[in-house]
């Protein structure tokens, strides 16, 4: 059994060398002559699995990506000669809920925001909007819902919520103090995602929202976004991805708020549930039974020793979120990092560069952790509330 795997998954081979007999082909060099003989692909979305790339592909019985978003695979193509594909869905919603978080948290910082007594707007609430809406619940924040394929879904069963919140629909969400997108991108069919955030729904928002993408690129209009950033009293606006990265519209970076490259999910939490994931489809498609377990591969973290401000109150004041919270994840330093990476010098094309950087700054990013990774060692006197929202924003908490 032939498994040909995209470099950058994580102990990829580890996972897999009991599986198969594995290859791994470096990113972004697949051509369609390497996937002759090949039955199991596994990449990441830097691949494009497009009808071109499979015409080689005399023996593939099986493609999954270790992500969450798939519209890097041509599904359609896919089916169509009979490949079965797969993905990792919900590995990384996590760290791209905590990636929100510590926007949330600088935007009060900031006074951009009262956290505390504003609302959040979830656009798509599948594994990533539920993952926030479940830490925003963990530190009291208001927040509703969109997404109407869910809504509808849930409404067959005679339901009206989701995780105990309801559904607005996109002209309440508009209105939002923050409005955080989380749905795939979709072009055509029902319910559709590309450039859902239009030019009119640009240009009704005002100078005290913050927008937030961290799903994909194509769901705003970037040519309207960039119109409305260079017009007058725009709103707050937060960039994880782009259109047609990895040659992004570098324009944007003046207006953007914090600008980081397509790495809200890459949390090693996230990386690695989505290689365990992949790992158990392809042993299911093998008829092997798994034997490694995502703790095989984690590497323990030290406590964190916590001083609280006001450990007896009833709730976690924002200071104390925002200063426990930022040692774990702190979306500042991704973007300074971003933007000194742009800004040095080169030797090539300006548009060489600028894929060149995007490409590499994500190839290499940091190592960066989830709040599960971490215990907390808090004060005697910490309150039990204080110590739950701790618990539900997933540290493992002790009194020390
Ligand atoms: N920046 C990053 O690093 C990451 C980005 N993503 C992106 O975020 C997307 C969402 O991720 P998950 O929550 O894991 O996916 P998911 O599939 O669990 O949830 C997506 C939700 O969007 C909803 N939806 C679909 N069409 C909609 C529409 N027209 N309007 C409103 N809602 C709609 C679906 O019903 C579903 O509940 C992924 O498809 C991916 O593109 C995901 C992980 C990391
Ligand atoms: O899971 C997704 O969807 C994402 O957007 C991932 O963060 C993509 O990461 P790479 O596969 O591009 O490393």
């Amino acid at each position: 059994m032939k498994i040909l795997l995209e470099d950058t998954i994580p102990f990829g081979t580890d996972y897999l060398n009991s599986v198969g007999e594995v290859e791994t082909y470096a990113w972004q060099s697949l051509v369609p002559e390497m996937l002759r003989d090949v039955d199991i692909l596994a990449l990441r979305s830097t691949t494009k699995v497009t009808p071109e790339l499979l015409t080689k592909a005399n023996k593939l019985k099986f493609v999954t990506t270790a992500t969450a978003g798939t519209n890097h695979l041509d599904k359609t193509h896919l089916d169509s000669v009979g490949i079965m594909h797969s993905s990792a869905a919900g590995c990384n919603a996590v760290a791209v809920a905590e990636y929100v978080l510590s926007v949330l948290l600088h935007a009060q910082k900031a006074q951009k925001l009262d956290l505390y007594n504003a609302t959040v707007g979830i656009v798509g609430a599948g594994n990533v909007g539920t993952a926030l809406s479940r830490i925003l619940m963990a530190i009291g924040v208001k927040h509703c819902l969109y997404d109407p394929p869910l809504q509808q879904a849930l409404a067959k069963s005679g339901k009206k919520e989701h995780n105990g919140q309801s559904f607005v629909d996109l002209a309440q969400i508009a209105k939002c103090d923050v409005i955080s997108l989380h749905v795939p991108f979709i072009k055509g069919g029902e319910y559709p995602t590309y450039q859902m955030i239009d030019e009119a729904f640009l240009e009704g928002l005002t100078s005290n929202q913050l927008l937030i993408n961290a799903c994909r690129g194509e769901v705003i209009d970037e040519v309207a976004l960039l119109s409305v950033l260079r017009g007058e009293k725009p709103p707050t606006v937060v960039l994880d991805v782009f259109d047609n990265e990895p040659a992004i519209n570098t324009a944007l970076f003046d207006y953007v708020w914090f600008v980081t490259p397509h790495i809200a999910g890459h949390s090693v939490e996230g990386k690695v549930r989505g290689t365990q994931m992949i790992y158990e489809q392809i042993c299911d498609v093998v008829g092997k039974a798994p034997d490694k377990v995502l703790s095989d591969f984690l590497e323990k973290t030290n406590p964190i020793k916590v001083a609280l401000n006001s450990p007896e109150a009833v709730r976690l004041s924002v200071e104390d979120l925002i200063a426990v919270f930022h040692d774990v994840y702190d979306v500042a330093i991704d973007d300074e990092i971003t933007r000194n990476a742009f800004a040095s010098g080169h030797n090539e094309t300006p548009e060489t560069h600028i894929a060149n950087t995007f490409s590499t700054l994500r190839k290499q990013y940091r190592v960066r952790r989830e709040c599960s990774a971490y215990a907390l060692h808090l004060p005697k006197n910490t309150s039990k509330q204080i110590q739950d929202t701790f618990t539900k924003l997933g540290f493992h908490v002790s009194l020390v």
